[in-house]
């Protein structure tokens, strides 16, 4: 039985090499953003060429998340190739890859605002611009969940399914975010802890005052379809995001 990555063509082992790059420089995002302290939080790609995913290895310092270093499952969270443990939330980002089929990245952090609403079991209400564009509404909340099984996973999908978010505040854990790409999912991941900031220290000044419906569906449809520069959005390079 011909096992691991030699059973895929030279189109998946190719893609791999890739991806491998892509996720351990989209790592090195984290700690910039001042998103994870220690070897806390994990990103994950899909490939477009299988039904596998690279994410990083378990308890790896920043520091050594080389390509080299990085894993790839399969979508039930098997191990396929490389020769570290994959990261502890591996089920919970395979759940998303198998579940939500327009899904290409997850990222996961304990991010220091998001977490501590995540603490409260709050959703963070959309008060912010920045929150309808990015968000399309309320951050919502994600029950509380174990790691061990698929729990986390169904947590996360059940819940960015009854709402537009792209990101979940898991309760007593952190944020999780997807995107197109992991690119995208560590965009969500920034967004995510600044309105999270931002709501928390204007609750802090007094009550919050609330955008209408109205007003957030059409902040919303002319972020996703009018910002920007049309195809040419930010993309990661060997310098940083260009
Ligand atoms: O929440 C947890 C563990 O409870 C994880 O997110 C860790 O913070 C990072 O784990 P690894 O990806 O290094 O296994």
């Amino acid at each position: 039985m011909v096992e691991g990555l030699a059973a895929y063509g030279v189109e998946v082992r190719e893609e791999v090499e890739r991806v491998r790059e892509v996720v351990a420089r989209l790592h090195a995002e984290l700690p910039r953003w001042g998103l994870v302290v220690w070897t806390a939080g994990n990103i994950s790609q899909r490939l477009t060429t299988a039904d596998l995913f690279v994410i990083k290895p378990s308890g790896v310092t920043y520091d050594a998340l080389t390509p080299e270093a990085m894993v790839v499952c399969d979508l039930d969270g098997v191990l396929v190739d490389g020769d570290r443990s994959p990261s502890s939330d591996t089920a919970a980002h395979a759940y998303v890859y198998k579940h939500m089929p327009h899904v290409g990245g997850v990222v996961h952090t304990h991010s220091t605002y998001a977490t501590a609403w995540s603490a409260r079991a709050e959703e963070i209400p959309c008060v912010l611009t920045m929150m309808a564009d990015e968000f399309g509404g309320p951050i919502p909340i994600g029950p509380f969940a174990l790691i061990g099984d698929d729990s986390i996973g169904r947590g996360i999908v059940e819940t960015l399914r009854a709402s537009r978010s792209r990101a979940v505040l898991m309760q007593n854990h952190g944020p999780f975010t997807i995107g197109r790409d992991g690119l995208d999912a560590v965009k969500a991941a920034v967004m995510v802890e600044e309105v999270a900031r931002t709501v928390h220290v204007a609750r802090e000044l007094g009550p919050l005052v609330p955008i209408p419906q109205r007003d957030i569906d059409s902040l919303y449809a002319r972020y996703q379809h009018v910002y920007g520069q049309g195809d040419s959005a930010p993309v990661l390079t060997e310098e940083g995001l260009a």
